[in-house]
């Protein structure tokens, strides 16, 4: 026993030299040709750094500002690393969109891009293992094929009187809320709506998310609850285990899977029965997952279920958002909130009515979307400054996926690490957008305000390569550097509908109300009473209004690939 000691003492010592050894390397050689913020503890590697850039502020913002400042101490170059192991994966922050396009796009290496960090392990319970948003190769792009009907512009077009028709319970709402003058959050009432849109295009199931509480369908409220378990999830530092937040979660997800089985094997029994009828079918995503399929069993259901909660997910929060920035922009700016008008009341005659433009939306829609040029302006403008999703790859060690930084030349193995496209920083790049690159100006986007999907998949990009035309006109703005929907294979399915919503939306809207922010980002006055304006056109404000904190961008990874391997070997069974 008494010779044990100092073999453990050998051993000890032979594991903390090995580890001290690696953690040199890693912190000092292997990233040591990266643009990173020196110097680098060898024990926090850059946790300080975050740390003290998450400090200088503002309170609870996103860390997008923080990298933002940290780029500009670095020289604003094209990608910067952050060295977080091993709490977490290292990442490369990319900055630049040509960098950010070598990524997004369909390379030798990757067929459908660089796959999916693992760092979306923590939505997991919010969106399944089975999940499209997830998954990666066939089994993706069957998903993909399976519900692009769905999303085709022509059919989305159709969904125009469904769409106006949700709309009708937030206009009621506001009309109350001006009549008394009281303060709401808009954020509340657009969720509403943007819920209420999406449980039809998903489901065919009425939410009814802009009733009174207790009237909305049950399955809102358990979705509603389980996405509070992740509201005190930010991605500003580490988390740690919480066994009380996490037998929460769990227990939501249980009930929510379970009501969503109910749904899906009750679609499934009534569509049986319609076989032969030549009624329309629908193309919502539940019934486009059950369609062509001779038997259904319990493990398509479960993965039925994964992507409705993914498209839930993905599909309300976003739209909101968006809608949320831009009646702020539009209130604090003068100049575009008459162009915007002006254009609807071209389009839609001068009564604002709202139930005056629901019937021509009804009637005319597709025409008169189609003709919302600056509307069209005003959503590509907001979406550039206040992007509301985002992705993160990874690349696993081993695979030498390399990337030319355009700035220098340079070329950069991103093995191995989350290579994070922080389109906060591409979309406010000075060398894209000149010297009005922080301020909102839609009238930029005035002969460009293509938001298609082809343009946004690289597609378009191909075919004019393949017709041998020039790559851009001079004078437009690359189409790579505007990506809120990301580009590629893996762009949004979803992004025709957000901006038909939006368009909507902001036709029964603008006219009608006008909106004035209270606290955080309100406006600032003269001795007269009277905003004051910049040169710009914009009202100053007395504090500027930033993102906040969003809670499902960063987290601590597992690698999920394993069970998501398991899950799908079940599927075939
Ligand atoms: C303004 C609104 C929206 C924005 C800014 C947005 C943004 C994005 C982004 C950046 C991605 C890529 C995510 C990644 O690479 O990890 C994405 C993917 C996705 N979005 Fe959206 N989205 C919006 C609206 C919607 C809507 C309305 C739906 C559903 C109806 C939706 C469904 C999806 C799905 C299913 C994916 C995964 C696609 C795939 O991997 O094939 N999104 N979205």
């Amino acid at each position: 026993m008494a010779q044990l000691g100092p073999f453990i003492l050998a051993v000890t010592t032979l594991v903390l030299a090995y580890l001290y050894t690696r953690l040199r390397y890693h912190r000092y050689k292997q990233l040591a040709g990266f643009p990173q913020l020196r110097p680098v503890s060898l024990l926090w590697g850059d946790l300080k750094n975050i740390h003290e850039y998450l400090q200088q502020g503002p309170p609870q913002g996103h860390v997008d500002l923080a990298f933002t400042k940290m780029r500009e101490k670095l020289g604003n170059p094209s990608l910067f690393t952050i060295d977080t192991w091993p709490m977490q994966y290292s990442m490369a922050i990319i900055c630049d969109h040509d960098v950010a396009e070598q990524v997004s796009k369909v390379s030798k290496t990757f067929h459908w891009s660089v796959p999916k960090s693992p760092t979306f392990s923590n939505l997991l319970a919010l969106i399944g293992y089975q999940s499209i948003l997830i998954n990666e190769g066939e089994h993706w792009k069957a998903l993909r094929r399976r519900f692009n009907p769905g999303f085709a512009p022509q059919h989305l077009l159709t969904l125009l009187p469904l769409i106006v028709d949700k709309t009708k319970f937030f206009i009621d709402h506001l009309e109350r809320l001006a009549k008394t003058g009281e303060e709401f959050s808009l954020e509340y009432y657009l969720t509403g709506l943007t819920f209420d849109i999406i449980g039809a295009v998903v489901m065919d199931v009425d939410f009814g998310a802009q009733l009174d509480e207790k009237d909305q369908d049950e399955t809102l409220t358990l979705y509603r609850n389980l996405m509070k378990t992740y509201d005190n999830d930010t991605n500003r530092g580490f988390k740690f285990y919480n066994p009380f937040l996490a037998s929460r979660r769990s227990k939501f997800s249980r009930q929510l899977q379970e009501k969503l089985r109910a749904l899906v094997w009750e679609k499934y029994n009534a569509e049986r029965h319609e076989v032969g009828q030549t009624k329309k079918k629908s193309r919502s995503v539940l019934s486009l997952s059950l369609q062509g399929l001779d038997k259904v069993d319990d493990a398509i259901v479960e993965a039925t279920c994964d992507q409705l909660k993914t498209f839930l997910f993905a599909g309300h929060d976003t739209t909101s958002i968006l809608l949320q920035w831009a009646f702020y922009e539009l209130s604090r700016t003068p100049r575009a909130l008459r162009a915007i008008r002006s254009e609807l009341d071209e389009l839609f005659g001068t009564e604002t009515d709202p139930e005056v433009v629901r019937q021509k939306l009804r009637s005319n829609g597709e025409d008169l979307v189609g003709k919302m040029t600056y509307t069209s302006a005003v959503i590509k403008e907001t979406l550039r400054l206040h992007p509301p999703a985002a992705t993160a790859r990874y690349s696993k060690p081993g695979t030498n996926f390399i990337v030319t930084d355009p700035q220098t030349g340079r070329q950069y193995c991103l093995d191995g690490m989350v290579l994070y496209i922080c389109q906060y920083i591409v979309h406010r790049d000075g060398k894209v957008f000149g010297e009005t690159a922080n301020e909102f100006f839609p009238e930029r986007w005035l002969g460009d305000t293509d938001t298609s999907e082809a343009t946004n998949s690289g597609l378009a990009d191909e075919a004019n390569e393949k017709a041998g035309a020039k790559d851009q006109d001079d004078k437009k703005t690359p189409a790579s550097a505007w990506r809120p929907f990301e580009r590629g294979p893996r762009n949004c399915i979803g992004q025709e509908l957000a901006n038909i919503e939006a368009r909507v939306i902001l036709a029964c809207i603008v006219r009608r109300f006008d909106f004035i922010k209270v606290g955080l980002g309100e406006l600032a006055h003269d001795k007269d009473g009277k905003p004051i304006q910049n040169d710009l056109g914009q009202y100053e404000v007395k504090e500027k209004l930033y993102q906040a904190s969003c809670p499902f961008a960063f987290f601590l990874a597992s690698d999920f690939e394993a069970e998501r391997r398991n899950a799908r070997q079940g599927d075939s069974e």
